[in-house]
């Protein structure tokens, strides 16, 4: 069993994660933690704060001379923004005369269309959305980043490695049937303005983000997840919550700003015919059963088939507009414009680091719950035992 918890606000000292349930043995530095932490700030059109801001990367538990110990891993990632904000989310009491002082502690009365602010207000009784905002920020995705590169480590080790990238920015997408990104072309990619493995599209990417930002608009877009080296039967067809479509639609949704997510060729399948829709089973040249194609995107009943895992997810656009909306002060009830200091025009290409994270700690969850093991050479045992014991009649791909 692997589970992780999160913890901290947008600008608090620090966010803290706890993953518990990785068996020992996972090769893990601090180092990559930042590597990983440092690729969620890539992208183009992210806002200011990306650039001022750090995170400060401390493992506090489950890790000894780079290898995991077995007990849960806490990884802290510190602010280094925290200075200006001390007196205004500290965590004890503080003289009100010092924080009327503050100008960036003024009472956040004009609630955000597209944000928590509101209904967060509503729902815990503030009177204005500071306390809501603090912990709705995607700010606390970087946690989520940490606690995946821990899940990616494992994954890794085991021989299963992810690549996320750019599908689509606003209406600019990567025409269908290009090939797809492998994991020798994840240096490349995080080199791209917008992590689009397609020049053409990545160029026309930039230009619409430049062209938003000169109209004081935001945009959003689409992001995809491969998982490559996949046993066949993580996740299970005997009960809805067992389903891995449906732990990675949920994890990949509890993401900001994710409004829909797709498993391989998703809603475009339920535009074809059945016959045009379904991956057949044939057998190669060496006599393996392989599939013809991979429309349903490496999983089917719910497990997945050992072929190239495929997921997407679709990113609203940044909902604080810099042409502002239109809401309501609470404080006077009259109409008003949103509160606004600055904001990402796009932050897809975030998103997709995110989702990628996202889906190693579901796919670490499946493994160990399917393979367990103590340290991770059992984890490996129990594996390789497993996929021996699948008679030859069903000798597949991933197996
Ligand atoms: C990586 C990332 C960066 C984000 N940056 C911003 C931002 O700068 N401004 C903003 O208004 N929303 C941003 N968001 C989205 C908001 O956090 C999100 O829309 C808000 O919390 C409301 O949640 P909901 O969209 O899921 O309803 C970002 C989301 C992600 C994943
Ligand atoms: C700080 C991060 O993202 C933030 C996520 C975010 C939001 O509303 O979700 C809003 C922005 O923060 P602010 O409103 O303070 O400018 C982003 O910069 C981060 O990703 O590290």
């Amino acid at each position: 069993m692997l589970r992780w918890l999160t913890a901290g606000e947008s600008h608090g000292p620090a966010l803290m994660g706890i993953i518990e349930g990785v068996p020992a043995g996972v090769e893990l530095t601090s180092g990559q933690i930042a590597e990983s932490l440092a690729r969620r700030r890539l992208g183009y059109g992210r806002g200011a704060r990306m650039k001022f801001e750090q995170d400060v990367v401390t493992i506090l538990g489950g890790v000894r001379h780079g290898l995991t110990q077995g007990g849960p891993v806490a990884v802290q990632v510190a602010n280094s923004e925290w200075p200006k904000w001390e007196q205004i989310m500290a965590a004890d009491p503080v003289d009100p005369e010092i924080l009327a002082d503050q100008a960036r502690n003024a009472p956040l009365t004009r609630p955000r269309p597209g944000h928590a602010d509101f209904t967060g207000m509503q729902k815990y009784g503030f009177s204005e959305a500071r306390p809501v905002l603090e912990r709705a920020s995607a700010r606390e995705t970087a946690t989520r980043v940490a606690m995946g590169t821990v899940a990616s480590q494992f994954l890794k080790a085991l021989g299963i490695e992810l690549v996320s990238h750019t599908v689509s920015i606003a209406s600019v997408t990567v025409p269908e049937g290009r090939p797809l990104p492998v994991p020798a072309n994840v240096i490349a990619l995080d080199a791209d303005p917008l992590r689009c493995f397609d020049r053409e599209t990545s160029d026309a990417m930039v230009a619409e983000v430049d062209a938003a930002h000169k109209e004081g608009e935001t945009l959003g877009g689409v992001v995809e997840v491969l998982a490559y080296g996949l046993p066949p039967g993580l996740g299970s067809y005997v009960h809805w919550d067992r389903r891995l479509d449906s732990r990675l639609a949920a994890a990949l949704m509890g993401i900001q700003a994710i409004k829909g997510v797709e498993v391989g060729d998703g809603f475009r399948t339920a535009a074809r015919r059945g016959s045009a829709a379904h991956d057949e089973i044939v057998k190669d040249a060496d006599g393996k059963i392989i599939r013809t194609s991979n429309r349903a995107g490496g999983i089917e009943g719910g497990m997945s088939i050992g072929d190239v895992l495929r997921v997407r997810a679709a990113m609203k656009p940044i909902a604080t507009v810099p042409r502002a909306l239109r809401t309501v002060d609470v404080s006077t009830g009259e109409p008003a414009k949103a509160h606004h200091q600055r904001s990402d025009v796009c932050a897809v290409p975030a998103a997709g680091v995110v989702a990628e994270a996202m889906v190693a700690l579901v796919l670490a969850e499946a493994v160990t719950e399917k393979f367990g093991g103590d340290s991770v050479a059992e984890t490996a045992r129990n594996i390789k035992g497993y996929l021996d014991n699948i008679p030859a009649s069903l000798d597949s791909i991933g197996h």
